[in-house]
């Protein structure tokens, strides 16, 4: 963009400012404040989110030459040697330059012969474009058949992937996707066409049972969010079956934000002479994430709090972690009474319902999101401005869960945004899980009180 464009989007980005505190000003002082917005202001809102991005844009051109960040790069997108169409592909995308990760991991994973990879980059660095193009440069278009699998823990995160996939990949004339998620059950004999299946291990598992395509065709085999899908009792074993079917040509991607010790040696004993890139601990948490945390006595307080942040809240959106569906759905009901607009996703819903929630999410529709742990990998809402853990994440023996906090608060602080996490804290145990977190990554995470407006608006509001 020329300078002039530049000044022409501030402008445009002030006026509507100023338009978006009119709107936000009439909803206080109206009884009807916290009605859902009508068509005309979410139309705003999203011109508002757009304008948002070009200045993010300007931000990130800075970053992007900065040799400290992960989104750091060298090389250019036309230096990876990527087919044209798929350069094409990303360019329509808004990419500029690629990131660290993509910059590193591209110029191995498509050098021939194939080479297989266990990588780990920070969340929202774009480790999905990274593999995605792995899979689109290795298979031929003109085969109907499927060429490459990608398995993801979660629904939601399969039809995330699929689309970035289609996306990155239209100008491929004859692409097609497959997604082998719940709800999509094959019968026998059917086969498959699409070059690219994307889905949940169970799923993929059940389709190659009924044979609709051959896992010894399979070039690309690629496992997202791989720390948890080779550490998760079931998933674990679907996955493995499934892996040990493919060839010795098969070239295996093993992606995720985390790694533990244990879980990356065993990646390294499934996986035949891995490119291992790996971050050190201290580099695993995002500098452009604030962290937080707000002590409450009790569950009204933590409720209490909720409300205040959410006044607190401008443009963007937010993400609040519930331990359990129950408390999910609690908060979610309780802040819907007191009229609070909110969406509420949680494993119990039907996947359908699941996934037009998460597409009203993402166009903005509703600014909260209350949500368990289903929805703490993976999920790209670039507006996500805030991630409360209403309850911290701990595994099922109460002791803190470190990898899933990287991931919650990975929600926010996409691709070098600025984003804030703040932690709940009720008693003495929370306090020693999140001293305990703060231990693993060599962080301090800094108090919070949601009582002061003050101190809210001058934490927690744009640098
Ligand atoms: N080179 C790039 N230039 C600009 N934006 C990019 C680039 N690569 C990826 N993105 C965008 O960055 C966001 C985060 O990317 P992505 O979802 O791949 O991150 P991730 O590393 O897989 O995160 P997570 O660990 O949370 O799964 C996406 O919205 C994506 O479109």
């Amino acid at each position: 963009m020329t300078d002039e464009n530049w000044a022409e989007a501030a402008d445009l980005q002030e006026n509507l400012a100023k338009k978006v505190d009119n709107i936000s000003l009439k909803k206080e002082t109206d009884e009807n404040y916290e009605k859902p917005l009508s068509k005309e202001e979410t139309s705003l809102l999203k011109k508002m989110l757009h304008n948002k991005l070009v200045q993010n844009n300007q931000e990130l051109q800075v970053q992007q030459r900065d040799p400290t960040s992960p989104l750091y790069s060298v090389k250019s997108f036309e230096e990876l040697h990527l087919k044209k169409e798929l350069l094409d592909g990303i360019f329509s995308m808004g990419f500029n330059r690629p990131s660290k990760i993509q910059e590193t991991a591209l110029p191995l994973l498509l050098a021939n012969p194939p080479e297989n990879m266990i990588a780990q980059s920070q969340s929202g660095t774009g480790k999905t474009a990274a593999f995605v193009l792995t899979m689109l440069s290795r298979c031929d278009i003109s085969k109907p058949y499927p060429q490459c699998l990608c398995l993801s823990p979660t629904y939601e995160l399969a039809l995330q992937t699929g689309k970035v996939v289609e996306v990155m990949g239209k100008f491929l004339k004859g692409l097609k996707v497959g997604y082998a998620v719940r709800g999509n059950r094959i019968q026998r004999n059917t086969s498959i066409t699409t070059q690219i299946v994307i889905g949940t291990p169970g799923t993929m598992l059940d389709w190659s049972r009924h044979r609709a395509f051959d896992l010894r065709k399979i070039e690309v085999f690629v496992l997202d969010e791989a720390d948890v899908m080779i550490d998760t009792q079931g998933f674990k074993d679907q996955s493995i079956r499934i892996q040990r079917q493919l060839t010795e040509r098969c070239q295996m991607l093993f992606f995720s934000a985390t790694y533990d010790e244990p879980v990356i040696k065993f990646a390294q004993q499934i996986v035949r002479q891995p490119n291992v890139i790996r971050l050190r601990r201290d580099e695993e948490t995002l500098d452009n994430i604030k962290q937080y945390f707000v002590r409450c006595s009790n569950m009204d307080q933590k409720y209490e709090a909720i409300t205040n942040l959410y006044g607190v809240l401008s443009v963007g959106q937010a993400i609040i972690f519930c331990h359990t569906r129950r408390t999910a759905s609690w908060l979610a009901k309780k802040m819907c009474e007191d009229k609070f607009v909110v969406a509420l996703l949680s494993g119990e819903l039907d996947v359908s319902q699941r996934a037009s929630i998460l597409k009203r999410f993402k166009e903005a529709q509703e600014r909260v999101l209350v949500t368990t742990n289903v929805c703490s990998r993976g999920i790209d809402v670039e507006q996500v401005t805030l991630v409360v853990n209403f309850d911290l994440p701990v595994d099922m023996h109460g002791r803190p869960d470190c990898e899933t906090y990287l991931h919650r608060i990975g929600r926010t602080g996409r691709f070098g945004k600025s984003g804030v996490a703040i932690n709940f804290v009720m008693n003495d145990r929370d306090m020693r899980v999140l001293q305990d977190i703060e231990q693993h990554f060599g962080i301090k995470v800094g108090s919070l009180d949601t009582d002061n407006f003050n101190e809210m608006e001058e934490k927690l509001g744009d640098d």
